[in-house]
């Protein structure tokens, strides 16, 4: 039986995996373009001016410029209405330049999640979120989206090429 002794620590340097993940990224964003001439693009929509919130996203946006995916930015005011939001998802949705789309949270407190969320097309959900991704709605008639054969860079996201 082994014991605790046996167990060697092994520190894992985040930052480095981190850069790494980021730098192949990179590389295959690259080279879909350079194949298909398609660039992904994400839209982060943002409610409101929650500092938090304000910081992820811009994480997010940072991110996606450094590795060459094209963010499309929707900051919204915090009055919103959730049609209204909901409508500017439908428009995310019909974009072709837009193939992923995330929805900062918490939104406030007026609008639903979980009903802006089950809005975003399915291929597009880069987080995963929309309740047949988490698992709360059973697949019907639907073929799971995931495609092993895609590269990293387009895992959630979901691209047309001819
Ligand atoms: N659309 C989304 N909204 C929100 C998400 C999300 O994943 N998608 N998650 C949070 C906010 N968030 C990112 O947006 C986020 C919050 C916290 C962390 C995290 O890893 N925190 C660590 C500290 C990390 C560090 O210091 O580097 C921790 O708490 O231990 C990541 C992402 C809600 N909204």
């Amino acid at each position: 039986m082994a014991s605790q002794s046996d167990h060697k620590a092994t520190v894992i340097d985040g930052k480095f995996i981190a850069q790494t993940i980021r730098s192949e990224i990179a590389e295959e964003v690259r080279q879909l373009s350079e194949k298909y001439g398609k660039v992904p693009g994400l839209a982060v929509v943002i409610v409101g001016n929650r500092k938090d919130s304000q910081s992820y996203v811009g994480m997010k946006r940072k991110a996606c410029a450094e590795v060459g995916i094209r963010s499309f930015d929707m900051n919204l005011p915090e009055q919103i209405s959730e049609a209204e939001l909901v409508s500017k998802v439908h428009e995310l949705n019909e974009n072709p330049d837009v193939h992923g789309i995330l929805v900062q949270l918490p939104l406030p407190k007026h609008i639903n999640e979980e009903k802006v969320l089950s809005e975003i097309s399915l291929a597009k959900d880069v987080d995963g979120f929309h309740p047949l991704n988490i698992g709360k709605l059973a697949m019907k008639d639907r073929e799971p989206l995931s495609n092993p054969a895609l590269p990293r860079a387009v895992l959630n996201f979901y691209i047309e090429v001819e």
